[in-house]
């Protein structure tokens, strides 16, 4: 897998709001290495991880994985790239209120209740190694903050995808689960030579990087 952005600029609102949040980025994020995007609030890496997940349109530019630009691609392919290469952890967690845990990670697979056994001892290993094996049958608001962010990294390398793409994920958790978090993206990163990308304001955080990108002085 490979990621690679050239002069993309995404505008973001609409008549007097209307600014440009990025302009003319480029940049390539090599597989294997955790690259954290850094910058202040509101310099636009949530929005750089939107245009890499096929999420975003942007304005202009190009977004390359793996030789195919995904910013022209038609909203059916784009769908599927998300569907079959992207792992997506959302800042906000993003999960479905009517599921447990488990069945999170396999609406995935789009096996959701009819999980197939294989399926579901994964669902649970990879639950249980984010310190969730005591909550495989809550449902998100049965969960703490940091409870629902670790179900929906679990969920984001669940089918471990050539791109992940990582939104805080450190930002409801506590100093050692962070640490855990963070050693857990590098290990999968390493071990199944993926791209990922990590939007982040922790420190530690940004020292286990392999790369550092900041927007701030980007833009
Ligand atoms: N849907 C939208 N419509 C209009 N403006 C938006 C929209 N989404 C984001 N923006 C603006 O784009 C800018 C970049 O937002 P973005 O969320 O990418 O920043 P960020 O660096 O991820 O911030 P944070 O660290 O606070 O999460 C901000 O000024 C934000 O207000």
């Amino acid at each position: 897998m490979s990621l690679s952005l050239s002069g993309v600029t995404v505008t973001r609102g609409h008549g007097r709001t209307r600014t440009a949040v990025l302009r003319d980025f480029t940049a390539t994020f090599p597989a294997g290495k955790v690259t954290a995007l850094v910058g202040p609030s509101g310099s636009g890496k949530s929005t750089l991880l939107a245009v890499a997940g096929a999420l975003l349109r942007p304005d202009s530019g190009a977004v390359d994985l793996d030789g195919t630009d995904i910013a022209r691609l038609g909203d059916g392919e784009r769908a599927r790239f998300r569907r079959e290469r992207i792992g997506y952890m959302f800042q906000t967690g993003n999960l479905l209120g009517a599921l447990t845990a488990t069945e999170q990670l396999l609406a995935a697979t789009h096996v959701a209740g009819a999980g197939t056994r294989r399926h579901r001892a994964r669902a649970v290993a990879a639950l249980e190694e984010l310190g969730l094996g005591d909550r495989l049958r809550h449902r998100p608001d049965q969960l703490s903050g940091g409870e629902r962010q670790r179900v929906a990294l679990a969920r984001a390398l669940f089918l471990t995808p050539g791109l992940l793409l990582v939104d805080e994920p450190t930002a409801a958790v506590d100093r050692s689960q962070a640490d855990a978090i963070a050693g857990l993206i590098g290990d999968r990163t390493r071990a199944h030579a993926c791209v990922t990308v990590v939007a982040t304001h922790d420190p530690a955080v940004v020292a286990s990087a392999d790369a550092v990108i900041d927007l701030d002085s980007a833009a």
